[in-house]
């Protein structure tokens, strides 16, 4: 299904061995940023943000509103490239290949690293162009009804969908339209997911699917989903990293490290609401 000259674009090498931040636990790392920051126009966003992102785990990014999280986000898949006042310095890699070397085309490195957005955002075409969408943008030749059945499947969606492939995605109900955007990243078969408070916008009961769904895919994908809501955090990521305010990475962790005896007082406070 993947065009390999695609690829070629952004040099592919296998993962390497790398012991995460502050934990014993030796893990293959898929992304690791060296020393990011980021600057809107003259204020500075994100300082120094270095940190190593297990493979097929679930990594969540938690803090205060504007302490960064999204800002981070956006430099692994170089969606910052898109804001015109936006700055990116340091090292990005994912493998062992600097995404913000030269030789790099965003567009294919997009197809590498998806994203799944706050508010469910489909496009006003039917379900089944909705899923295509990454792949028929970039002329990307596959077995397309294959493809939408797999992507649905694997984001729980299918069974509600399959007798109405060719209804418009926005008729479905928000919860099945995050789960569709889901399918529509997961089609061009990335490797690492990310997803910028992806249930939030959701009731509970799709939020608990949403859940269980990010659940099922980190053991297909890595994925990276920033959260406001901490429970929500603890319940289903393996590592966590906490940004406070000012763009500053405090601590970064197992989960349950980070939530039963976190190094740092600050993020002690911030985890027991004492601020932010
Ligand atoms: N497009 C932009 N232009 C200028 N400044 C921006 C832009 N996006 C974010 N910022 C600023 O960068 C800082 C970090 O914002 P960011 O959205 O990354 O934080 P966040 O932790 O994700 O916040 P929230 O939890 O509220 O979504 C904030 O001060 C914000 O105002």
């Amino acid at each position: 299904m993947s065009d390999p000259t695609d690829d070629d674009m952004l040099i592919q090498t296998d993962v390497s061995d790398s012991v995460s931040a502050g934990s014993s636990t030796v893990t293959d790392t898929v992304v690791e940023a060296k020393d990011i920051n980021v600057w809107y126009d003259d204020d500075q966003a994100l300082h120094d943000i270095s940190l190593a992102i297990p493979e097929r785990q679930v990594t969540a990014m938690i803090g205060p509103s504007g302490c960064g999280k999204s800002t981070f986000l956006r430099c692994i898949n170089r969606m910052n490239d898109l804001i015109d006042a936006a700055r990116v310095d340091g090292e990005l890699y994912l493998g062992d290949k600097n995404v913000y070397d030269a030789d790099v085309d965003p567009v294919a490195l997009r197809r590498r690293v998806g994203m799944v957005f706050q508010k469910p955002n489909p496009f006003p075409k039917s379900i089944r162009e909705n899923v295509l969408y990454g792949l028929k943008v970039q002329g990307i030749d596959a077995d397309y009804d294959k493809v939408v059945e797999e992507s649905l499947r694997k984001a729980a969606l299918w069974d509600e969908v399959k007798d109405r492939l060719d209804e418009s995605g926005l008729e479905l109900s928000g919860g099945q339209q995050q789960r569709l955007c889901i399918a529509r990243a997961i089609a061009p078969d990335p490797e690492v997911i990310l997803m910028d408070e992806p249930a939030s916008a959701l009731d509970p009961i799709a939020t608990s699917q949403i859940e269980d769904l990010i659940a099922d895919l980190a053991e297909q994908y890595t994925v990276v989903i920033v959260t406001h809501n901490m429970q929500q955090a603890a319940r289903i990521s393996d590592k966590t990293a906490v940004f406070l305010t000012g763009g500053e990475l405090v601590e970064f962790d197992d989960t349950q490290k980070i939530f039963e005896n976190p190094e740092s007082e600050r993020v002690e406070d911030y985890i027991t609401g004492k601020f932010g």
